[in-house]
């Protein structure tokens, strides 16, 4: 697969990297592009192709990869749409908020398009992607399902819940990290130092995930067998949800949902 990653800031990073860690795709057969070409030399260290043109980078790709802000995303279809070969070439979309029609009013009618909804642990091979196809074929969707299942799990879900993918998976990643640093925090007050108490509080969080994935249970069921009774687990959870803990999460990703649905503006 040769591949393009139009605008290769966080997001952009994570993936080129991801593709190479999971062996989906060489840097030599991976393009890069953002719009500050000093930004880009570390990816050219790294044997990535990289360049400020991306036309160039398009005319190259079986696979193009749009990274960009949502304000930048129109700007880029402009520039891309002439180049786009729609029998030859995928174009895959993280880009926060754009709907398929919308790039199908820059890109045409026949552009084959697959938004994705991955998050930053794409480069460590964890993340969690969210993939609605539009125009694309069924061979087209399973590819792109591949791609992303070896950078971590991927899920096909209704387009019109990629605002939602966005807040959970996405944006989710920033929360859970959140927890992790208040429980680390937390463990600093109760007598560890900050790099233990971070371990700690990661890898119990790493933990409490698996044994949902694994043993697909409920959260409920694997608390229960937490908290003794009359014991401490209770104590500080009771103390937590006084605390509005459930509802904070609750409320947060609600607000994230709703400013993720409003980020592009056509
Ligand atoms: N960061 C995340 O965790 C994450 C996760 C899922 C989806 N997204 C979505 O991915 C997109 C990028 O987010 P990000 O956090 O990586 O933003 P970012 O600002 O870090 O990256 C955007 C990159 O695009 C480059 N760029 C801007 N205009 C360009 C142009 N004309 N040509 C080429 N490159 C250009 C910028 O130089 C920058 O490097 C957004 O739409 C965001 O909603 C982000
Ligand atoms: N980062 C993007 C934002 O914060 C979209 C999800 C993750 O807007």
């Amino acid at each position: 697969m040769k591949a393009a990653i139009i605008g290769a800031g966080n997001i952009g990073r994570a993936l080129a990297q991801g593709l190479v860690e999971s062996g989906a795709a060489v840097p030599a057969a991976i393009t890069v592009t953002r719009r500050n070409s000093a930004a880009l030399a570390e990816f050219a260290a790294e044997g990535f192709i990289t360049g400020t043109d991306n036309r160039e980078a398009v005319r190259n790709a079986d696979v193009i990869f749009l990274c960009i802000l949502p304000q930048q995303l129109n700007a880029v279809l402009d520039e891309i749409a002439p180049m786009l070969q729609a029998q030859r070439q995928l174009v895959v979309s993280v880009v926060t908020g754009a709907h398929s029609s919308d790039l199908r009013r820059h890109l045409g009618d026949e552009a084959r398009i697959i938004r994705a909804m991955p998050n930053t642990a794409l480069r460590v091979k964890a993340s969690m992607t969210c993939l609605a196809a539009s125009g694309a074929t069924d061979e087209d969707l399973r590819f792109v399902q591949h791609l992303f299942g070896t950078m971590g799990s991927s899920i096909v879900i209704n387009e019109e819940l990629m605002s939602a993918a966005t807040a959970l998976c996405a944006c989710g990643i920033a929360f859970f990290l959140r927890s992790i640093r208040a429980a680390a925090q937390g463990g600093v007050e109760i007598g560890f130092h900050a790099h233990d108490a971070i371990t700690i509080a990661a890898q119990t969080a790493l933990g409490a995930a698996q044994l949902l994935l694994q043993n697909g249970t409920h959260p409920e069921e694997e608390i229960d067998k937490v908290t003794s009774p009359k014991g401490c687990t209770i104590a500080g959870l009771n103390e937590m949800e006084h605390q509005g803990l459930s509802s904070a999460l609750i409320k947060g990703i609600k607000l994230s949902a709703s400013i993720a649905g409003e980020l592009y503006k056509k």
